[in-house]
């Protein structure tokens, strides 16, 4: 199954992380950096359009292969800002995703939006890299983690400022996500990750048993305008795409005809 060979990968590059991660220095660097943008607010309550959008940089994927290979990490995120995006994902797994900690790096100095780093965490360590290497939010992945590991890196991302995307593909991870009682911001996955699988009914399906005044985000295999109404339907607050605009030679068109004009809500 692809998703254990992934976290199989993370396990070493965690491995090799903890070899020159000094909790100490860490957080004394993170007290030298600036506050984090509010990524939780800037989908939800502050978003420009009736729906939210993360916009992802993602070069590559592992059920699609090279995705786009001209690839400007700095110029597409100047485009999805200029375009009105709310957050911005930045892929930064190299051996699937061919991303970089240093492409999210090189976003942060370039645009003023909040960004995502979207990777595997399976290691409170990464949670401090993210943090360090610019991001304002982390994903945590309910497939790879116990309930006790969400619980922790949670907290974690929070003391550091960071706000969190909790993401979740079926009911189960859904209940143990809920359960927990922490996550104000959902991402349901409308890609399984073991199968690669896509259905945009998982975020219509799960939605139902989310209570009020927690976000959901729908992820994965949004297209159309048609997509987003639907979603939009279900009770999504906003939505995350990536191999859509990764595709479109005019990023910044494909932007507009997907989302409409920005109307500040
Ligand atoms: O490229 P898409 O189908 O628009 O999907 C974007 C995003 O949802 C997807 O990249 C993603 C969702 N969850 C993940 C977890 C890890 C890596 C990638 C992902």
């Amino acid at each position: 199954m692809f998703l254990d060979k992934i976290v199989a990968t993370k396990q070493s590059e965690v491995a090799d992380l903890s070899g020159r991660f000094s909790l100490s220095e860490s957080e004394r660097r993170i007290a030298q950096m600036p506050q984090c943008l509010g990524f939780e607010r800037a989908i939800t309550t502050a978003r420009k359009r009736s729906v939210g959008l993360i916009a992802e940089v993602k070069k590559a994927s592992p059920s699609k292969g090279l995705i786009r290979p001209d690839f400007h990490p700095v110029e597409l995120a100047q485009t999805y800002a200029s375009a009105g995006t709310d957050c911005i994902s930045v892929l930064t797994d190299t051996e699937y995703f061919q991303g970089s900690n240093a492409y999210l790096t090189a976003v942060r100095e370039a645009v003023n939006v909040p960004l995502l780093r979207k990777d595997f965490i399976i290691d409170y360590r990464q949670i401090y890299e993210a943090r360090e290497i610019g991001a304002d939010a982390v994903l945590l992945i309910a497939a790879i983690l116990r309930q006790s590991e969400l619980s922790e890196f949670y907290d974690i991302a929070r003391s550091l400022g960071m706000d969190v995307l909790v993401e979740v593909h079926d009911r189960e991870e859904m209940e143990t996500v809920l359960e927990l009682d922490k996550a104000t911001l959902i991402g349901i996955n409308n890609r399984n990750l073991k199968t690669f699988a896509t259905d945009l009914a998982t975020t219509e399906t799960l939605i139902h048993l989310v209570p009020p005044g927690i976000a959901v985000i729908s992820e994965s295999a949004i297209s159309k305008p048609e997509d987003i109404a639907y979603v939009q339907a279900a009770g999504a607050k906003g939505v995350l795409v990536g191999e859509h605009f990764m595709r479109q030679p005019d990023v910044r068109e494909a932007v507009e005809q997907l989302m409409g004009p920005v109307t500040n809500h």
